[in-house]
């Protein structure tokens, strides 16, 4: 099948892009070529299809339960018991809504870290996105535990090999504070042997660096690289408690960072992220909207601007965080965190993109695409998606979305009462 997408706006200049199967063939102006089906471009620009490098699916189902509060009593009071009771249909329907609701906003690629996982793979799977999904570990410092740990990732693992190509596996301990040091150099090692990206909440909040300190006699960063598993296969959360020291132990072992401004924010875990000094120190950062329990949606587009003004603020710096290198966050250093080619508009990428509609007043006078997407825009600019070659959402109508929602509330509510 192929897609040829007539005038749209790229980079500034009026193109034509030629999809071909899953791959982006041909980009440029007016090409002299047939396809299947063709996509009027004219009064749209095309991105790279947004890459959500941190979140939790189905905690769509936990969008404005429980607000307004810090991290570990938000986390001890009301999540895990209300998670403790979610039963595999529920995250399914979670992470349908979550799925449509990223589609509706530009997002193709997504790095998840959720119970049950495999029914995310089904929804993820029937929506058309792309993901990678992290089967989680905690064994809160229990040996028995830890080996009921070890079982699943074995068996989990076992049965991603059924999986399509558009998902991915990955591991997913929480933290260091839900799992001990063996059960990570153990997944470590697993994650070694089979190639697979390790996904961990660290230094989140002051506390736990203090806690860090008082159980391990080292900082977060300190504590994983006496584990031996600081490596450039693990992809950290949060990440905001850093000294310079442990950004550069990062850089050196090639460990990716998630920027995740939204539930930074909202449960005041922590504003100075540093970015600069990462970037600086060759530390690829990726953007996450983390979950819709914290976040409260999965928009990435208001996810950059946030970040770019989070940035700017504590640092009292109006050059920090530029709009350009906060798409670039969004869309090609989350690729290359997944180590996906994609992320960029170019012949040979796979073609999972988004056309902005640009006949609304965010765009008008469109001077600047970037400025307009981070600063003007949010989701809802969003009118086209195509992910690995296929349309799944057009003229801002994305199939079957109303018996997700209206599914997905009620699987929400029913939680609530048992
Ligand atoms: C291992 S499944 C994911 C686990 O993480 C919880 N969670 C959601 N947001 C955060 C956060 O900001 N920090 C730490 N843990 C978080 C989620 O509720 C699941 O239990
Ligand atoms: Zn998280």
């Amino acid at each position: 099948m192929s897609i040829l997408i007539k005038g749209a706006l790229l980079r500034g200049e009026v193109t034509d892009i030629l999809i071909e199967g899953k791959y982006i063939r041909e980009v440029g102006p007016s090409l002299t070529v047939t396809a299947d089906s063709c996509l009027d471009g004219t009064g749209k620009a095309v991105i790279p299809g947004f890459v959500n490098t941190h979140t939790h699916a189905a905690m769509t189902l936990f969008r404005g339960f429980a607000d307004d509060m810090p991290l570990m009593p938000w986390l001890e009071e009301k999540i895990w018991p209300n998670e403790a009771k979610l039963t595999i249909e529920d995250v399914y329907w979670g992470s349908r809504l979550a799925c449509l609701e990223m589609i509706k906003t530009g997002t193709t690629t997504f790095l998840d870290m959720y119970h049950k996982h495999q029914s995310t793979a089904l929804a993820v799977e029937e929506m058309g996105l792309r993901a990678t999904l992290c089967a989680v570990a905690f064994d809160h410092f229990q040996p028995e535990k830890a080996e009921k740990a070890k079982a699943y990732i074995r068996k989990s693992f076992d049965e991603s090999m059924g999986y399509s190509k558009r998902i991915r596996y990955a591991l997913g301990p929480h933290a260091i504070y839900t799992v001990s040091g063996e059960l990570l150099q153990w997944l470590d090692e697993f994650a070694n042997e089979n190639q697979l990206p390790l996904h961990l909440h660290l230094s989140e909040t002051a506390t736990e660096v203090e806690n860090s300190i008082r159980q391990f006699g080292l900082s977060p960063v300190r504590y994983l690289y006496k584990l031996g598993i600081l490596s450039p296969r693990l992809i950290l959360a949060h990440a905001i408690w850093l000294d310079s020291d442990e950004i550069r132990m990062l850089a050196d072992h090639g460990v990716k960072v998630v920027h995740n401004p939204l539930s930074n924010m909202k449960l005041a875990s922590g504003m100075e992220f540093k970015y600069n000094e990462m970037r600086d120190a060759g530390v690829v950062v990726g953007l996450g909207t983390d979950g819709c329990a914290s976040s409260n949606n999965l928009d990435m587009v208001e996810a950059m601007k946030f970040a770019s003004l989070l940035g700017k603020s504590w640092r009292k710096d109006p050059e920090a965080m530029p709009a350009g290198e906060m798409v670039r966050m969004a869309t090609a250093n989350g690729a290359q965190i997944l180590g996906l080619n994609a992320g960029e508009i170019k012949p040979g990428t796979l073609a999972d993109l988004s056309l902005i509609n640009l006949k609304s007043p965010a765009f008008t006078p469109n001077f600047n695409l970037e400025s307009n997407l981070v600063y003007a825009a949010n989701g809802s600019c969003i009118d086209t998606v195509i992910c690995d070659g296929k349309i799944l959402m057009q003229n801002a109508r994305v199939a079957g979305e109303e018996e997700i929602l209206e599914k997905a509330a009620a699987v929400a509510y029913d939680l609530m009462k048992r």
